[in-house]
């Protein structure tokens, strides 16, 4: 399936010079929603892993149904003041500006192997914020997987003691 043509671009969003690859249209689409979950867990195959981990927001909405279709369990990451128990919190840079993110300190069993999951890999500050607090938890990260990479950021450079794949590059 050509998951690329349900990606749309929109220019100037957040900020001026940001070219914004929006997902509404893919997630509109039962198809190409199926066809991005059938993708995702056809890679995700490959791996050998216990549990999914994904941020909010749009990471949520592949990884819950990729988690379900793959008898795996689900690690949400948070936006600071969300998550109710004791959290490890990391802070980060991506595309257009900084952010901190939050996980349970108790969300991954030590040696547990995770997959991380996310819609966007731009700058790679997210996952690379994420990663960091698996391993801090004692968890290690078997692959990370996304549906879009912007290649052109070069986001593998700060991830590349890890496995990447990306469902479609820009
Ligand atoms: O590779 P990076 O430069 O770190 O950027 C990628 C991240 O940016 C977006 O999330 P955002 O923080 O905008 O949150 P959202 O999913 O709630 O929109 C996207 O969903 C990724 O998580
Ligand atoms: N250009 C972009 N489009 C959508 N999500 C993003 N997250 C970071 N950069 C992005």
């Amino acid at each position: 399936m050509d998951l690329k043509s349900f990606i749309r671009d929109i220019p100037d969003f957040p900020k001026p010079g940001i070219i914004f690859k929006d997902v509404t249209p893919l997630l509109k689409n039962p198809e190409a929603f199926k066809g991005s979950i059938a993708e995702l867990k056809k890679a995700a195959s490959e791996w050998n892993f216990d549990i999914i981990v994904a941020p909010e927001a749009r990471g949520f909405i592949f990884a819950a149904p990729l988690a379900l279709e793959m008898n795996k369990g689900f690690v949400p990451i948070r936006k600071p003041g969300k998550l109710p128990y004791k959290t490890i919190s990391k802070s980060y840079s991506l595309e257009y500006g900084n952010a901190t993110l939050e996980m349970h300190i108790d969300a991954i069993e030590k040696g547990s192997r995770v997959l991380i999951l996310d819609d966007v890999l731009a700058t790679g500050g997210t996952i690379k914020a994420i990663a960091e607090m698996i391993e801090e938890a004692g968890g290690e990260v078997v692959g990370i997987i996304t549906i879009i990479e912007l290649s052109f950021l070069e986001p593998r450079k700060k991830l590349d003691k890890y496995r990447v794949e990306a469902l479609i590059k820009y």
